[in-house]
């Protein structure tokens, strides 16, 4: 029996109580581990499968929302093709993955759908979200999906991901997805009750950490980059995605997914389950300091007085109709300078619409951007999530 123990050096103290947070938490990207997915190889553990299909269900039935992101096509392709280790050539992994895919989609598609959800296959590439106009594609995708009831469920796009595209290990893209989705909480499931003080593969006697705090690095010191037969990066990269993710306000929560009902009890704000990892600041904290640092706007807006007073007062998204001019050469998703009337500034925002199209709108109703432009991205120009006010 492992002693739960949430050492006093990494416990948390903020007056937050993250666990209750969990209860109200509704956005939630669900990472599964290879480990977890195939029964450490032995091919699709579908009974497993079928346990979080069925919290997963529960979950949404309460409102929130999930994402799945999984590994194990490449562990389940090795089942598939009867090979007992993880080979190490490039197109080798490449052809389990294609091969494991297959079966890995089929599996949540079959046993969400016993619950009346739909799913949907997503597999990215670090390359999708470093380009701009893919990440605001994909980003509209699954907030697409999200909105339709759909469940997503994600993975590396291993057939076409070579060294420099790739994420390499699925945390990452985990907490890349909790960040594209501006996910509440990431659970990462494995086949460790959560962190530990030392890799328990190695050292018995480690204890447990119940609630750390994300990016302190004393947890990478902790964390070994090794993990077991089928997955890579092992805690190490685990600890990174609950920084990363936590730079975009999610809570992550490291936890077995063989702990029954697993889901649900963090959902519950169950205490002693997993590893909490809280983020220094909130989410809209932390996603106005990211658009505060970015300093180099690549055009200008300039709004009326109604429209600057709905964005002062307040706290509106600014539509078409409410801008008089729009300067500078950008593209869909750049950082713009937005100025009243007298060209005083009064914020900066990601615009949804390219230069071309976004002059084209000026002064225009939102319900005429469909016959204007011959489609229509989002009926604002700039979403209030995505604005600040200087
Ligand atoms: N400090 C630690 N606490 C818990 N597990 C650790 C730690 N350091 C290393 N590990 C190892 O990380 C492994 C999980 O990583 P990995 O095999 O990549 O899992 P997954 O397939 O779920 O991503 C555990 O089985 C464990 O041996
Ligand atoms: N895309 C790969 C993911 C490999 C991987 O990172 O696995 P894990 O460390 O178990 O999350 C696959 O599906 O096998």
């Amino acid at each position: 029996m492992v002693e739960r123990d949430a050492n006093p050096a990494m416990g948390v103290d903020t007056g937050v109580d993250l666990r209750a947070h969990l209860k109200t938490d509704r956005r939630w990207v669900i990472k599964i581990g290879s480990a977890m997915v195939t029964g450490n190889g032995a091919g699709l553990d579908l009974s497993a499968i079928d346990r979080w299909a069925e919290q997963i269900a529960a979950m949404r039935a309460e409102g929130r929302e999930v994402v799945i992101v999984t590994s194990g096509a490449v562990a389940e392709g090795m089942a598939r093709l009867g090979w007992p280790e993880r080979p190490s050539a490039l197109p080798e992994l490449q052809a389990a993955a294609a091969v494991g895919q297959m079966g890995l989609v089929q599996a949540y598609a079959d046993v969400l759908l016993r619950h009346g959800i739909h799913t949907a296959q997503i597999l990215l590439t670090h390359d999708d979200l470093s380009n701009r106009q893919r990440y605001l594609n994909a980003r509209s995708t699954l907030r697409t999906l999200l909105d339709l009831g759909v469940v997503p469920v994600v993975n590396e796009n291993d057939t076409v991901a070579t060294d420099e595209i790739r994420f390499g290990d699925n945390d990452t893209l985990a907490a890349l997805v909790a960040n594209l989705v501006e996910a509440d909480v990431l659970v990462i499931l494995t086949d460790q009750l959560g962190l530990f003080d030392a890799d328990p593969r190695k050292n018995p006697s480690a204890r447990l950490l119940t609630e750390v705090t994300a990016g302190d690095p004393a947890l990478e010191t902790m964390a070994s980059p090794e993990g077991g037969r089928l997955g890579r990066g092992g805690m190490y990269t685990k600890v990174m995605a609950a920084k990363r993710a936590a730079q975009s306000g999610a809570a992550t929560v490291v936890a077995s997914g063989a702990t029954p009902h697993v889901l649900l009890q963090l959902a519950a704000g169950t205490s002693g389950v997993g590893t909490v990892f809280q983020p220094a600041q909130t989410r809209l904290a932390a996603r106005k300091q990211w658009l505060a640092g970015q300093l180099r706007a690549r055009g200008t807006v300039r709004v009326d007085t109604g429209a600057a007073a709905a964005l002062r007062q307040g706290g509106r998204s600014l539509l078409p109709i409410g801008v008089l001019e729009v300067t500078g050469e950008f593209t869909r998703g750049d950082l713009v300078r937005i100025v009243d009337e007298a060209g005083t500034d009064l914020g900066r925002g990601l615009i949804n619409y390219g230069s071309t199209h976004a002059k084209r709108l000026c002064r225009q109703p939102s319900n005429a951007i469909a016959e204007l432009l011959g489609f229509a991205e989002e009926d604002e120009l700039i979403h209030r999530d995505n604005l600040i006010l200087l």
